[in-house]
């Protein structure tokens, strides 16, 4: 328990206090609520001692860095939902992300971004949430994101990022897309922008291909889920 209310009321740089104390409130609910039905119920998960209803999972980092594809086998690994945080947007605005771009332009997306994130980190979960590549850098999602969720930034080399663009990833990218032979340069710039953003994760995974197998050691080790084995 005492694992979870710090993971609960940490924030990047400060203690969010009043988002706190509202989460320690819903997490004590949820630990009567869950004394008065667990024995009823085959979803004791739902009530557990680390009040896992509150902790999300983000993942953040740069385009093609295995948000999705991580961040869809470690919900299928939890047993949690999975989100795309571009996809949200995308269903809010009835548009794909390079429709927005073109008609509304980058700042407009960035406050549909900003919106939509917003009401993805207060649904209950837990979830996991796979974040665009530049939801952590732009109307302080970083702290929004670290207030909420445990944040994973999969820090992938840019010689590896280039290669997966290449096979076809750029041009579905409006901020890639008119990069060309460019691309690796563009990418570098757009890392260097991002870094200070990034790196404010809770935890950095420094590996091209992680395996689940070693990432989910490394996740208890820095304290998630609350209460998992370390
Ligand atoms: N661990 C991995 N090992 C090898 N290839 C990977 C790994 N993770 C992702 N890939 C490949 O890299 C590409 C990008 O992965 P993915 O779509 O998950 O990245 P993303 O961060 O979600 O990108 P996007 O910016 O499109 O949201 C895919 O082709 C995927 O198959
Ligand atoms: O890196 C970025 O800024 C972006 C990445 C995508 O996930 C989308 O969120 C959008 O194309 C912007
Ligand atoms: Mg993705």
């Amino acid at each position: 328990m005492q694992s979870a209310v710090k993971h609960l009321c940490r924030g990047s740089n400060s203690v969010d206090w009043v988002s706190c104390a509202g989460k320690l409130l819903r997490c004590a609910l949820h630990h009567a609520l869950g004394a008065l039905f667990c024995p009823l119920t085959a979803h004791c998960q739902l009530f557990t001692d680390n009040c896992s209803l509150e902790m999300h999972l983000s993942l953040l980092g740069m385009p093609g860095s295995g948000k999705s594809t991580l961040g869809r086998a470690l919900a299928q690994h939890f047993n949690w939902q999975f989100l795309d945080l571009d996809a949200e947007i995308v269903a809010r605005a009835g548009q794909a992300i390079p429709a927005i771009f073109a008609a509304h332009g980058e700042a407009h997306f960035r406050q549909l971004e900003a919106e939509v994130l917003r009401d993805v980190v207060a649904r209950p979960g837990p979830l996991v949430l796979a974040t665009g590549g530049g939801t952590p850098c732009f109307h302080d999602n970083i702290n929004a994101l670290n207030a909420s969720t445990f944040t994973l930034w999969l820090d992938v080399p840019l010689a590896v990022l280039a290669r997966r663009m290449e096979r076809g990833g750029a041009a579905r990218r409006p901020l890639l897309a008119g990069a060309g032979p460019q691309l690796s340069t563009a990418l570098a710039e757009t890392l260097a922008a991002r870094q200070q953003f990034y790196s404010q994760a809770r935890l950095r995974l420094a590996e091209t291909r992680a395996p689940l197998a070693a990432l989910l050691p490394a996740l208890a080790h820095a304290g998630f889920p609350a209460g998992a084995p370390v």
